[in-house]
């Protein structure tokens, strides 16, 4: 099935967690862990352990953090100073903007341009100088083109009003930039790259032109559109800032704007890309007649600098301290989100696209916990297991112009990774992955020389280049993540000479699955010495189609210990402690239950943690529930569903030593011996053939 992209698309409709009846298996393949793993030194067990007191430590560090100031602006003189001091300043010209050459060539239908003046700076320009709309609109008119929309990029609302623009019937959409120092943040950049690919490919304006302007129509003006042509036409950083140059020469001429373009792409910049000198009209005016630098007005320029920006942007921090709670990834517009979500919802709930409008709930699958009654799946069904690692869940959507993590809010952030498909066409834009939907989850490895290096573990594959694989089989569909989306890149990682995979946010791999046989020697000496937390198994059925949401076919059993539910925690009336999970969207409170606070909660003022999620373990012999962590990464409780088949696996305590007599038992069963021996046999004549290629 291949899903399309509805532009159009508006939210998805609210559901509640429904269960879905699907009941749900290679070899040990865990080589590359196993080989490496001597070198680490800490416990996966271990780890999840130091992870969590970290956690707890920092809440503490958090309640304990005195309140911010808030700054005092200095004093400035008298009041009337001020007011006629800054009517001055509204009138000032922007330095060097007399001789800035009002606009460039136009780049596919975007024209670069200093920013126009409005009327009101009339009395500081002479006639035959002045840029305001009108003769904005006069040039490019006498050229052939109609403006649309204006994207304005200065940091402040001084030079022209909005209603120049939209009394014309142009849109004029602001993206505030400070300039000076800072790159446009990442953020501006998405909402810029969005706006004018939208405007592009809605059909009204299909001959309509954009004009975007910062101050002189260079750095910031060239840093975006070096952006957009980058992602939608999938040039090189060093092709985009070239095609810029030649339209508004001298292009970019700050240095760290260009380092950070290279930056920000992952890019090796060549010894030829060397920064343009900052042009005469800018600085001449930039000294005083004593030489001095005076204040900068141009390009990293305006008055009002209280917008954001960031120098480099993707800056690779040592001894940066990661955590599993760290947000990645940078917001992106929410309509754009929209759009993704809808993608992802034609996908895996296709039924369900067209129904009513509200809030999507993330579709992922969930498996639910292992008991007495479902453990018999195992024996029905042919299984696989795996680890349960322990660190953040995230779908992730590639497309050609960017890469997705989706988190279990549903919401979106952009991060910037590079994902090959097969194509051998080099000059298409199938160059990419685009609409390839990946399940997984990001964990935090700790390397053997201490380092922390955060990865993620693909462990599904829904869709592939718009085709949804979702009905597949498992088996298939992780066969097809390493040949379709792992392969591909790890060619590209040896081949390519410019692209820096090191520098990208994480490093992912396809997560391994074991066979049943091999599953004492999973628990007993592979997860302890995983780099990273893990904190049971999961039992994944080999012919199993992707379920979305609760999947009963899809098992999972934690260390009894590491058994939880998250649930709303509240204070009521009295100082009571309520405890809530969610049922058909509304919260369900929970009466009898108790919740206490040890350890390092045990001197945290409760009442800051009402209105949180909290994730509790259970406390056999107090008969109460302990909270182990605030879970910042979640809005919602868990189902009421789900607290029941926890409260079931906890009575049920299936400890390691039934799980595992269980499954010799179970590995011995028709189905198991027939097709592990076919496995086997398939791993045998795999070895065989690559010695073979080897020699
Ligand atoms: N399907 C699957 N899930 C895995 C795997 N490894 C780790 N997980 C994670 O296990 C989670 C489900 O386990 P739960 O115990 O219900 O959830 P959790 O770890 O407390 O996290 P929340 O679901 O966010 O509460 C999923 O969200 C997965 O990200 C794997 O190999 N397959």
């Amino acid at each position: 099935m291949t899903v399309s992209m509805d532009l159009n698309a508006s939210p998805l409709p609210e559901e509640d967690e429904e269960t879905f009846e699907q009941p749900v298996g290679n070899d040990f393949s865990g080589e590359e862990y196993v080989e490496h793993a001597e070198e680490r030194v800490e416990s996966s067990v271990q780890i999840h352990r130091r992870e969590r007191e970290e956690r707890r430590k920092r809440m503490r560090e958090c309640q304990d953090e005195p309140p911010r100031r808030v700054a005092v602006p200095p004093h400035r003189g008298s009041m009337f100073q001020m007011r006629s001091s800054r009517s001055n300043e509204k009138r000032r010209l922007p330095q060097g903007w007399l001789d800035c050459p009002p606009s460039g060539k136009g780049i596919e239908r975007i024209i670069p341009s200093k920013v126009p003046l409005g009327e009101s700076f009339n009395d500081a320009v002479e006639p035959g100088k002045r840029y305001s709309s009108k003769q904005v609109l006069h040039q490019q008119r006498v050229l052939g083109r109609e403006i649309g929309l204006v994207i304005d990029l200065t940091n402040t609302s001084r030079y022209y009003p909005s209603a120049d623009w939209l009394t014309k019937g142009i849109k004029h959409l602001k993206i505030p930039c400070r300039g000076r120092d800072a790159v446009p943040d990442n953020e501006s950049v998405n909402n810029f790259v969005w706006e004018v690919t939208q405007f592009f490919n809605s059909q009204k304006h299909t001959k309509k032109h954009i004009l975007v302007h910062c101050t002189h129509g260079h750095n910031r003006t060239g840093f975006m559109i070096v952006h957009f042509l980058v992602r939608s036409h999938l040039m090189t950083v060093t092709q985009a800032i070239l095609k810029f140059s030649e339209a508004r020469p001298p292009g970019i001429y700050k240095q760290d704007y260009i380092d950070a373009l290279y930056t920000f792409y992952h890019e090796r910049k060549p010894k030829t890309v060397t920064c343009p000198p900052t042009p005469e009209w800018k600085r001449s005016s930039d000294l005083d007649l004593n030489g001095e630098a005076v204040q900068d007005d141009g390009d990293g320029d305006d008055d009002d600098d209280d917008t954001n920006g960031g120098l480099l942007q993707e800056k690779h921090v040592e001894n940066e301290v990661l955590t599993n709670d760290d947000v990645l990834g940078d917001a992106i517009p929410i309509d754009q989100q929209n759009v993704l979500r809808y993608f992802c919802i034609s996908v895996l709930m296709p039924g369900r696209v067209n129904q009513g409008r509200g809030n999507a709930q993330f579709p992922g699958s969930h498996p639910v916990s292992l008991n007495r009654d479902n453990l018999q799946l195992l024996r029905q069904r042919y299984y696989y297991a795996t680890w349960k690692a322990d660190g953040t869940r995230y779908m992730m959507l590639i497309t050609y112009d960017g890469c997705y993590l989706v988190d279990r809010n549903f919401c979106f952030r952009r991060v910037q990774m590079r994902f090959p498909s097969r194509s051998i066409n080099e000059d298409s834009s199938e160059r990419f992955h685009h609409l390839t939907l990946l399940d997984g989850e990001m964990i935090i490895d700790k390397l053997s020389d201490g380092k922390l290096e955060r990865r993620y573990l693909a462990y599904d594959l829904m869709a592939i280049n718009s085709q949804s694989v979702s009905e597949r089989p498992f088996s298939e569909r992780w066969k097809l993540l390493e040949k379709e989306v792992f392969e591909p890149r790890n060619i590209d990682r040896s081949t390519n000479p410019i692209y820096r995979y090191d520098m990208e946010p994480f490093r992912v791999r396809r997560k391994d699955f074991w066979l049943l046989s091999t599953v004492t020697k999973l628990l007993q000496d592979f997860i302890p010495r995983l780099s990273h937390a893990a904190d049971g198994l999961i039992f994944q059925g080999w012919d199993d189609p992707y379920v979305p949401r609760t999947h009963e076919g899809l098992l999972k059993w934690k260390y009894p210990e590491m058994n939880s539910v998250d649930f709303l925690f509240e204070v009521g009336n009295g100082n009571r402690y309520l405890l809530y999970v969610f049922e058909r969207g509304t919260k369900k409170l929970l009466e009898g239950n108790r919740v206490e606070f040890r350890d390092e909660y045990a001197d945290v003022d409760v009442s800051t943690l009402s209105g949180k999620i909290i994730e509790c373990s259970w406390d056999q012999a107090e008969q109460t529930w302990v909270c182990m962590r605030i879970r910042v990464d979640k809005s919602t409780p868990n189902e009421f569903n789900t607290f029941k088949k926890v409260k079931r696996s906890i009575s049920d305590n299936i400890t390691e030593e039934v799980l595992l007599d269980e499954i010799s038992q179970i590995v011995k069963l028709p189905m198991y011996a027939d097709r592990m021996a076919k496995a086997h046999q398939q791993q045998h004549h795999q070895h065989a053939h690559m010695e073979k290629r080897r020699r």
